[in-house]
């Protein structure tokens, strides 16, 4: 599978130009013909939290749906929307939108771990569930920013037979070792491929560190992204699996008599 991923820098508080932005961006990375496009997290207003965000926020993410499926549609490709701010029954949730190359809205994910450090969770509401999902026959999962810190979200989503893990965040460049780091020891420790986003430019005082990378099971970097916006493009090998489980098969040696 080939993904390419959108490393944005967005407007922040302008919800408007970052929709035109991401098409536009969208359009451009189509042209390596990659399977599956990737963007950032919360890219419609640029979070973090401002006061009239009820304001700026997709609405059940209807904006969102209408864009991405005529997109993917037209274009011929999966597309990961990374994730929007977005109000559902009056409660506004960080959630990112999965389509196929049939323009389908095939899954949603709520982020489930709020990031209580920067009082992500006074605005927003947790979601409640993990997420898979086929794109091309691949079994997939998306998480969004905090929650790679979570190993056990990630191997949930091993153990249920992902082979590509999607990560979109909005990392500040002050922790972006822990970024890399903690990407990287997913995609070894799981023995997936991880394709991880980032956005970069500011966002109210804080600015974003980019390093967006496609990660193959063996920790390999195949393709990754510096500070500034850019669109990176690598392809996923799914034999890859045969090799790697073959030799250190952690799935077989996992000791589920002591832990889960
Ligand atoms: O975990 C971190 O250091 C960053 C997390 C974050 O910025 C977020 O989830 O929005």
């Amino acid at each position: 599978m080939r993904i390419g991923l959108v490393q944005m820098s967005m407007e922040f508080a302008n919800p408007d130009n970052n929709y035109k932005k991401a098409e536009e961006l969208i359009r451009l990375a189509a042209k390596e013909n990659p399977d599956t496009i990737v963007l950032p997290e919360t890219w419609n207003t640029g979070v973090f939290p401002v006061e009239n965000i009820k304001e700026l926020c997709d609405k059940n993410g209807k904006q969102t749906i209408e864009l991405f499926s005529y997109l993917s549609k037209e274009l011929n490709v999966n597309i990961i929307a990374g994730s929007v701010v977005n109000e559902k029954e009056g409660e506004i949730y960080n959630t990112s939108y999965i389509f196929n190359k049939k323009g389908e809205c095939i899954a949603e994910y709520d982020k489930t771990h709020l990031f209580s450090f920067m009082h992500e969770d006074d605005y927003f509401k947790k979601g409640n569930r993990v997420t898979t999902f086929e794109l091309d026959g691949v079994k997939c999962g998306v998480i969004i920013c905090y929650d790679i810190r979570f190993l056990e979200l990630v191997r949930t989503l091993a153990l249920q037979g992902i082979k590509i893990l999607f990560v979109v965040a909005q990392w500040p460049v002050s922790r972006i070792k822990h970024w890399e780091i903690l990407n990287e020891a997913r995609a070894i420790e799981n023995q997936i491929f991880v394709a991880c986003v980032n956005s970069c430019g500011t966002a109210g005082e804080t600015i974003y560190g980019g390093h967006s990378a496609l990660i193959n099971p063996w920790g390999e970097t195949i393709a990754k992204a510096s500070y500034e916006e850019e669109i990176i493009t690598g392809d996923f090998d799914m034999k890859i699996f045969d090799k790697i489980r073959n030799t250190i098969n952690v799935y077989n040696d996992r000791r589920t008599d002591l832990y889960r």
